[in-house]
């Protein structure tokens, strides 16, 4: 049986196989393409890349003659079926068909062709609504959901306990990374189906570029969120691939929270917008807070190292750059 304190396996030499091929899945999204930047920068030479229409990870015959192909050594899973509030609470069917289907199509394939070492990462969103704050890995399964996201957080439960599975079953080193809310540049920047910080830079850059007076923000602005620059996420992620070989399933967060009502103020300063904010109590507040208790990856020697108000900042500047400026 497994040692679920997580300590089971020695962590492998994932860091010195700079040639190892590696299958990095959703590379063109927010966390995925943040995993191969800082994998290339690490000097990893041989990544596997598919797009969503070249592969369609939720075709099990699909994924099966990629695996039997490719043969990757390892695999970090960033394919998921993603968005905001309104998006998990709009299409649930999709948020757990999907993100199951994705998860158990490459994680069985993974492990029937050999992969070393497999990545998952779920989200704050699987803990009780009204989890202990900060929340530690142990409040997984010891309350009701938040009902915005409990489809999605049921898939993304499946995951973290596919992965035990097939480490007690298999012995097989398969861990998974529970990241906090995630922002920087490749987010959704989609009006209504995106994360909070991208839906309110987009908002404001467009209510500053057409003179507006006022800006729609959703719920009471009370929620406090946890955000996590996704530099951050990604470079945590590598230490996990190289340094974490146990059970359990590890948060990863800032430790750094605000309300929404905060969040708001900040992105209208960067962003430069002078007019002033309308809050839409229609829409939903969602879970009233989620901050994670992240001491186990502090422990282990992993801290992140951007600030809100800088990834802010670059990010706005990304989107200036990569949006913006690409519509004109
Ligand atoms: N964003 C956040 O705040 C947080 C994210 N996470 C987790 O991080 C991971 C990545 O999220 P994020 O980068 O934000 O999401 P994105 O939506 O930015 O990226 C998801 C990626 O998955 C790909 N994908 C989706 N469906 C399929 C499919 N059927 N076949 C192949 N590829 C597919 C997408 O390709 P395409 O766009 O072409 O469909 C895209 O490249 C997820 O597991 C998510 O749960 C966890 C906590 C917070
Ligand atoms: C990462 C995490 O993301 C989702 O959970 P969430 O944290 O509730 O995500 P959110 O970013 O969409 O909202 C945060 C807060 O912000 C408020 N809010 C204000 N104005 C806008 C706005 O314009 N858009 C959005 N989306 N929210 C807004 C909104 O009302 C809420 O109070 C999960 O579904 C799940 O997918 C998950 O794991």
């Amino acid at each position: 049986m497994a040692d679920t304190t997580g300590s089971d396996m020695k962590p492998d030499s994932f860091m010195s196989e700079k040639s190892a091929k590696i299958f990095v899945a959703g590379h063109r999204g927010l966390v995925g393409s943040a995993i191969v930047r800082k994998l290339q920068e690490s000097g990893f030479t041989n990544l596997i890349l598919r797009t969503h229409s070249e592969l369609d990870l939720t075709n099990q015959n699909d994924v099966e003659s990629f695996f039997s192909t490719e043969k990757p050594a390892y695999v970090i899973l960033a394919a998921a079926k993603v968005g905001g509030i309104h998006a998990n609470n709009t299409y649930p069917a999709d948020f757990i068909a999907v993100n199951l289907q994705i998860q158990t199509n490459v994680i069985h394939s993974a492990y029937t062709h050999g992969v070393k070492k497999l990545l998952f990462l779920g989200s704050s969103c699987i803990y009780p609504k009204f989890a202990p704050q900060p929340i530690p890995e142990s409040a997984l399964l010891t309350g009701p959901l938040e009902p915005t996201n409990e489809w999605y957080a049921i898939a993304k439960i499946a995951g973290i306990k596919m992965c035990q599975a097939y480490r007690i079953q298999h012995k097989w080193d398969a861990i998974s990374g529970m990241p906090t809310n995630l922002y920087g540049q490749n987010d959704n920047f989609h009006p209504e189906n995106s994360h909070v910080l991208p839906a309110l830079m987009r908002r404001f850059h467009e209510a500053k570029a057409n003179d507006a007076e006022e800006v729609v923000v959703w719920g009471s602005g009370s929620p406090l969120r946890e955000f996590l620059h996704v530099d951050d996420l990604a470079d945590a992620c590598v230490f996990l691939m190289g340094r974490y070989s146990g059970f359990e399933h590890v948060n990863v967060g800032s430790g750094v929270e605000v309300t929404i009502k905060e969040l708001a103020e900040l992105v209208k300063e960067v962003v430069g917008f002078q007019g002033k904010l309308v809050w839409d109590c229609s829409k939903p507040d969602g879970t009233p807070r989620k901050l994670m208790d992240s001491s186990k990856l502090a422990s282990l020697g992993w801290t992140p190292k951007v600030s809100l108000r800088d990834g802010l900042r670059q990010t706005y500047d990304w989107y200036l750059e990569n949006v913006v400026q690409k519509k004109q």
